[in-house]
C-alpha cells in the first residue's frame, strides 16, 4: 500500500510531514476548479476535493490524499487571485470582517472514498494602505485562496480564528489522520 499525495501544494506536503508521513508519490491533479453558477462555498469545496481525488491515477490498494481550501466571504467564493489587482480586491473585501476558510479533505482507496470538511472562522483586521501595499509587494498572496497566507506575513493581519489552524493553511492534520486511519493507512505504524 502506497500513500499518494494528490497535491502540488508545498504546504500540504509539510503538514503531512507534521504527522510523520512522507508520500510515496506526489501526483498533483489537473481539474477545472471553476465554481458552477450559484454554487455555495462549502459544497463547492467538497466537490473539488472529491474531483481531485478521482483524477489521480493510483493502484487499487494505494491511498490517495487530496484537499481543497476555499475562502468564503458569505456566499462568495474567493479563489486564488489571478493578479495583484484581484489580490488587493480580496484583501480589501476581507479586511475588518469575519470570513470562513473551508478545507475539504478526500481520501480514496480503490473506489472507496472518505471525506471531511473543516470550517474555520477567521477575522482579518482592516488593512492600511501601507499594509496592503507591503503585502502585495511580498508576493505571498500568489497561489493562496483569498489572497493571503496565515502562516506567513499575512498572520499579522489575523487577530482571531476559531477552528483549525492547519485547516486554514491547507490540510487539517487531526481530521486527515483520522481519514487515513479509516482508509486503513498505518498512520501510527499499525497495520490494518
Ligand atoms: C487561506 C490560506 C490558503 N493557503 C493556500 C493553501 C492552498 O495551497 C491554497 C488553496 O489552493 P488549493 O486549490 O486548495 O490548492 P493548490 O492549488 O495550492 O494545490 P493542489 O490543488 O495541487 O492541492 O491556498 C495558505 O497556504 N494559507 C492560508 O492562510
Amino acid at each position: 500500500m502506497g500513500l499518494i499525495l494528490g497535491s502540488g501544494s508545498p504546504r500540504r506536503l509539510e503538514l503531512l510531514a507534521q504527522l510523520g508521513l512522507t508520500p510515496d508519490a506526489i501526483l498533483p491533479p489537473d481539474i477545472d476548479e471553476d465554481p458552477a453558477r450559484g454554487e455555495l462555498p462549502r459544497p463547492y469545496c467538497a466537490r473539488i476535493a472529491r474531483e481531485k481525488a478521482a483524477a489521480v491515477t493510483a493502484a487499487s490498494d494505494d491511498v490517495v490524499l487530496c484537499a481543497d481550501t476555499t475562502v468564503a466571504l458569505g456566499r462568495r467564493i474567493l479563489g486564488k487571485p489571478a493578479d495583484a489587482g484581484e489580490a488587493a480586491e480580496f484583501l480589501l473585501a476581507l479586511g475588518g470582517r469575519r470570513h470562513q476558510v473551508i478545507t475539504a479533505v478526500a481520501v480514496r482507496r480503490g473506489d472507496r472514498l472518505w471525506t471531511r470538511e473543516v470550517v474555520t472562522a477567521v477575522k482579518m483586521k482592516r488593512l492600511s494602505d501601507a499594509e496592503l501595499n507591503a503585502y502585495l509587494a511580498s508576493d505571498e498572496w500568489r497561489g493562496k485562496a483569498g489572497g493571503y497566507a496565515i502562516q506567513g506575513l499575512g498572520g499579522a493581519f489575523i487577530p482571531w480564528i476559531s477552528g483549525s489552524f492547519t485547516g486554514v493553511v491547507g490540510l487539517p492534520v487531526a481530521e486527515t489522520a483520522a481519514l487515513l486511519q479509516a482508509a486503513g493507512y498505518p498512520v501510527y505504524g499499525e497495520a490494518s
